[in-house]
């Protein structure tokens, strides 16, 4: 999962682009990128690493310009190298920057298509090069007179929808022209558009990941780009839009409401945080039909994402909620860290369990998920070492069963501790006296009961994947080639 932002102001963007880095930080931590367009001309800064460790006073200063893009990465497709560090560039037509958060599914297609029809160079084995190359492509072929019109970018993304398939969520400044937001004919990854006046009088717009960008800096949210859309913001704020996809149906990722998303980000009309309340409220229901509630002494989360759950499920059941772990907040998330060595070590690093919530106790502990069960075994030993008499363990997301091929680096089969294994089996596995899982039906309910929404991606549990591309061919692929 990545965070990417745009912003077209009436004066420089360079702080207002790090400070809606900053707050889209837990979307990736591998690495960071901003590039800023003054006139023809872009300036780009790009490093690993975390916002705050990445950029100096010095780098800020060179980038000018009121037109911007800023992307933090967790790589789920290429390399986790430097060069793969977003945004990327290609220098015809007009010049263009490009911000990517999802994962595309026909790469090999499009790289084969690319180099043999269309003779483009890829330097790297990031989709977003790809993605980037495809727009520029498809722009060149659009273009008849000198001019860009907004009809001429539309006509691109129109084509571009036709040869990419997969998750895009995409930000790109074309030199001299403005700022392009685009999303796949399905919005499985988030895009949300916001507009403030600017002291000028004039618009000024920012498009990001999630809400809370928009409310922070004072925007007014407009609305989500739609799947299959794109919207043109110029230079001078003046904003165009067309539908550019054929067919489209929002199909949005459901674990940005596991997982993902912060609480307090409103995604297509849905607040996170409400969703994850839902979530706890129905695996309540479950664990009084599964198990003897009265066995249970205390419910406690595991810190950060679990903690509304948590808390609404011990509401539900009328059981204590006690903080058992505290987290050291300088340790990064650990499912988006790279390397399954780092992610082990990163846990005890992370947690530490306070003796007197469990000594003697039977703890029921409730996480937002299980994908790798990385967490919850040390967790479950770290809650026994503790002095916990039985530790019962209960997720708010279903067995993640198959890989999440849109955006969320969890690919191989073989990875995935519930994969090919009954809850019993995956109980023992991570060591617990009791596990339940969230039910498929419950979360869907969780994250769409009182609003429109019809579908949602949940591959992760169900192994339908919404842009029906997966093949077992592909999954092979992917593990063959993936990102540890
Ligand atoms: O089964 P696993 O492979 O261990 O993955 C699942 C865990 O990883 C995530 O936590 P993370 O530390 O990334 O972030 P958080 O602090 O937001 O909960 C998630 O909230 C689970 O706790
Ligand atoms: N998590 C993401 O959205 C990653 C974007 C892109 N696939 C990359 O690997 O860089
Ligand atoms: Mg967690």
């Amino acid at each position: 999962m990545c965070g990417i932002v745009g912003h077209v102001s009436s004066s420089p963007v360079n702080q207002q682009i790090y400070d809606s880095l900053l707050l889209l930080q837990h979307r990736g931590q591998d690495s960071t990128g901003i590039a800023t367009a003054a006139g023809d001309t872009f300036h780009t800064v790009k490093r690993s690493g975390q916002v705050r460790e990445a950029y100096r006073t010095r780098d800020m200063r060179t980038l000018i310009g009121n037109v911007g893009i800023g992307h933090v990465r967790y790589a789920t497709s290429g390399a986790s190298t430097e060069d793969e560090v977003q945004p990327f560039y290609v220098n015809a037509p007009y010049g263009i920057l490009l911000v990517h958060n999802g994962n595309l599914t026909n790469t090999r297609e499009l790289t084969d298509e690319l180099f043999r029809v269309d003779r483009r160079h890829l330097n790297s084995s990031s989709d977003t090069e790809l993605l980037l190359n495809v727009l520029a492509n498809e722009l060149q072929q659009s273009i008849s007179g000198a001019d860009l019109t907004t009809d001429v970018i539309f006509d691109a993304v129109a084509n571009l929808h036709k040869r990419v398939e997969g998750s895009y969520a995409a930000l790109a400044i074309i030199a001299g022209h403005g700022l392009l937001a685009f999303r796949d004919p399905f919005g499985i990854r988030p895009l949300v558009l916001g507009r403030r006046m600017g002291e000028d009088g004039r618009d000024e717009w920012v498009v990001a990941s999630e809400s809370l960008v928009l409310t922070a800096f004072g925007y007014d949210v407009e609305r989500e780009v739609a799947p299959g859309e794109a919207i043109f913001i110029d230079t001078t704020g003046k904003m165009t839009s067309r539908q550019c996809a054929t067919e489209t149906r929002l199909a949005p990722c459901s674990f940005e409401y596991v997982y993902l998303a912060r609480p307090d980000s409103v995604m297509n009309g849905i607040s996170v945080y409400d969703t994850r309340l839902n979530m706890g409220e129905k695996l309540a229901r479950k664990v009084e039909r599964e198990m003897d509630i009265s066995e249970i002494d205390v419910v406690m989360p595991i810190p950060d994402s679990a903690r509304p759950s948590a808390m609404q499920l011990a509401h539900t059941l009328d059981l204590p909620y006690r903080e058992g772990f505290y987290k050291n907040r300088y340790v990064g998330r650990t499912f988006i860290m790279p390397g399954q060595e780092v992610r082990k070590k990163s846990v005890r690093q992370k947690l530490n369990a306070l003796e007197r919530e469990f000594e003697g106790k039977n703890v029921l502990l409730v996480d937002d998920s299980i994908v790798r069960g990385t967490t919850s075994k040390q967790i479950i030993d770290m809650a026994r070492a503790a002095g916990a008499k039985k530790v019962f363990f209960a997720s708010a997301a279903p067995a993640v069963r198959y890989p999440h091929v849109y955006g969320i680096n969890m690919p191989t089969r073989a990875e995935l501790v519930a994969s090919s294994r009954t809850t019993e089996e995956v109980c023992k596995v991570i060591g617990a006296d009791k596990l339940i899982f969230q039910d498929v039906d419950d979360l869907f309910d969780a994250i769409t009961v009182g609003t429109d929404l019809t579908e949602l991606d949940m591959s992760p549990f169900t192994g339908e994947y919404v842009t029906g591309t997966v093949s077992d061919e592909y999954l092979a692929y992917l593990e063959a080639n993936r990102i540890s």
